[in-house]
């Protein structure tokens, strides 16, 4: 059970509280507390309970002619009552997380600058050099636990977005706490402003960033480096998520700074842990286990290789060798097979690059190495063609194929291509939602395999065990937590990930899983609790109202 939070003492009062979205209650405050704070006659008389609030959310929503609309109407909601829109959020995740996350979360960055209301988080410009420490001890609360940051030059598949990119942080800590419980006071989110090579915006009057093309080199990295070190001594206890980087200072940001500070990639690890849930689900389905699979990637960046590199690992846990695991990968670009005769291969690509002769045709391709699964990460809509599948098909009982390229236009296939090509045989999940396949009297649910299963959980492990790193082998634990809790009637239905309207629990799970592994390797900064399940349960944020005194 967890404990009754003691009154609050030395808040606001009168129209001040009315104003505090933390602590605002509006129509649900009670007679005594308007007779006590001063709030008589500032609200209708009517004494409202949550449900019927929350009922007022849902008929405003409707009114909403736009998913842009209803996005603006629920930050607004949240600047006016946070406990409400959490609420409202937790009541139908489903409904809610593509309002206030993908996809809608794109197009509001893409605006950003024209729907503002309310600034939130911190904004950290280049031009404020040397006194990064100074501008995050603005923030209000000292507290910090998770920051998610982006520089804004990759939002999603959109591109450079410059400081609209905001939206992803924020989006991204509204669900650490809808899907996973974290508190959202001791979250924290920040973009920084290094410029923009988006003209458009550079052009457009109500943008609000730096109006020049993008410092890169090493004034970005000193940059960089300012930023982590002022979050050591302002926020000692927080965990730096990356979101949205442009792959050439994703990857080295994270590899210099996953050893020294609590840190990890969304894009590369959370993505990753994702896939290889979907694969190990995957393999459920295929009837054989993870290590019984050969898995051939189309596209050879950030996203393939991070994927490539945790599957390996997970298939060494399940008894490989470090070398036949990774052998079971291959990766396949617009230059053709990644093989060891490839010039420029970067770091990430060599452990891939198996001896072969070299082959432009991914059909060939398929043909020669018989994989069980291709997984799709190139950004190339279309890529997995009739021809594609159709091979699959012929290879394969239950082909596993996963286009994972965003949005949906990038796709490698669409759902119905999948399973129209395959006679309904294909094992389905892909990185952009689709609608329901309908195939003679057979229905297919298409998983969406989007890292919201991953990186809230991973993140409320990290927030309950205070763990001082971030290791991929916390991802695979999320990853096979995730998988196991896809049920065996949900299985047959083709579903590879557990549905939306239940991620508060899966993600609760998957966080116990993540905090057993890291008490259990000493990787935590607090004792192990006698009782695991109870230790989690009391950190879990529940939407209620803070009680004042
Ligand atoms: O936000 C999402 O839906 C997934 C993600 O991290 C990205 O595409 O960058
Ligand atoms: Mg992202």
């Amino acid at each position: 059970m967890t404990a009754k939070p003691t009154p609050l003492t030395n808040h606001p009062t009168g129209v001040a509280l009315l104003r505090d979205p933390a602590l605002n209650r509006s129509t649900a405050f009670t007679e005594a507390e308007r007779e006590k704070f001063g709030l008589v006659g500032l609200l209708p008389d009517r004494v409202e309970d949550e449900e019927v609030r929350l009922q007022r959310v849902l008929v405003q929503l409707d009114y909403k002619p736009t998913d842009l609309e209803r996005y603006i109407f629920l930050s607004s909601l949240r600047d006016n009552d946070e406990t409400l829109y959490f609420k409202a959020l937790m009541s139908d995740p489903a409904r809610f997380l593509p309002l206030v996350y993908t996809p809608t979360v794109g197009e509001a960055c893409q605006k950003f600058d024209q729907i503002l209301r309310r600034p939130a988080g911190v904004y950290l410009s280049i031009t404020r050099k040397g006194q990064l420490r100074d501008l995050l001890r603005n923030w209000p609360h000292k507290d910090v636990r998770f920051i998610v940051v982006t520089d804004g030059e990759r939002i999603l598949g959109l591109g450079d977005l410059g400081i609209n990119g905001m939206g992803i942080p924020i989006g991204k800590l509204a669900l650490y706490t809808a899907c996973a419980g974290v508190p959202p006071k001791v979250t924290l989110p920040i973009t920084l402003d290094v410029g923009t090579n988006n003209e458009a915006l550079i052009k457009h009057p109500l943008y609000l960033g730096l109006r020049q093309p993008r410092i890169t080199g090493a004034e970005y990295d000193e940059f960089i480096d300012e930023f982590i070190m002022a979050v050591q001594d302002v926020f000692p206890r927080a965990c730096i998520q990356f979101e949205d980087f442009a792959l050439p200072h994703a990857a080295p940001i994270l590899a210099r700074y996953r050893d020294k500070v609590c840190c990890f990639n969304d894009d590369i690890q959370g993505t990753a842990a994702v896939a290889l849930a979907g694969l190990i689900a995957a393999s459920k389905i295929v009837d054989g286990a993870l290590k019984d699979q050969r898995f051939l990637f189309l596209g050879a960046g950030t996203a393939a290789t991070g994927i490539a590199a945790l599957l390996a690992k997970a298939l060494e846990q399940d008894g490989l060798s470090a070398a036949e695991a990774k052998r079971r990968c291959w990766l396949f670009d617009i230059g053709g097979l990644i093989q060891s005769k490839r010039e420029g291969l970067t770091l990430f690509q060599q452990p891939f690059a198996h001896e072969h002769a070299p082959l432009d045709n991914f059909t060939a391709a398929i043909e020669v190495l018989k994989p069980t699964a291709i997984i799709g990460v190139s950004g190339v809509g279309k890529a997995f063609d009739r021809t594609v599948i159709e091979t699959m098909a012929k290879l394969n009982e239950r082909p596993i194929i996963f286009p994972y390229s965003n949005p949906t236009s990038h796709s490698e296939c669409t759902a119905e291509e999948a399973y129209r090509w395959t006679d309904g045989r294909a094992v389905f999940a892909s990185g952009s939602p689709f609608q329901p396949v309908y195939l003679g009297d057979k229905t297919f649910l298409p998983s969406q395999g989007n890292n919201v299963y991953i990186f809230p959980a991973v993140g409320m492990a990290i927030y309950a065990t205070e763990a001082a790193r971030v290791t991929d082998e916390m991802f695979i634990v999320a990853a096979r937590a995730l998988a196991e809790q896809v049920t065996p009637a949900q299985i047959a239905t083709g579903l590879i990930y557990p549905p939306q309207s239940m991620i508060l629990d899966v993600s609760l799970n998957v966080a116990r899983a993540v905090a057993r592994y890291i008490f259990d390797h000493g990787l935590a900064g607090v004792p192990t609790p006698d009782d695991l399940a109870a230790y989690m349960a009391e950190k879990v944020y529940r939407p209620a109202y803070r009680p004042l005194a």
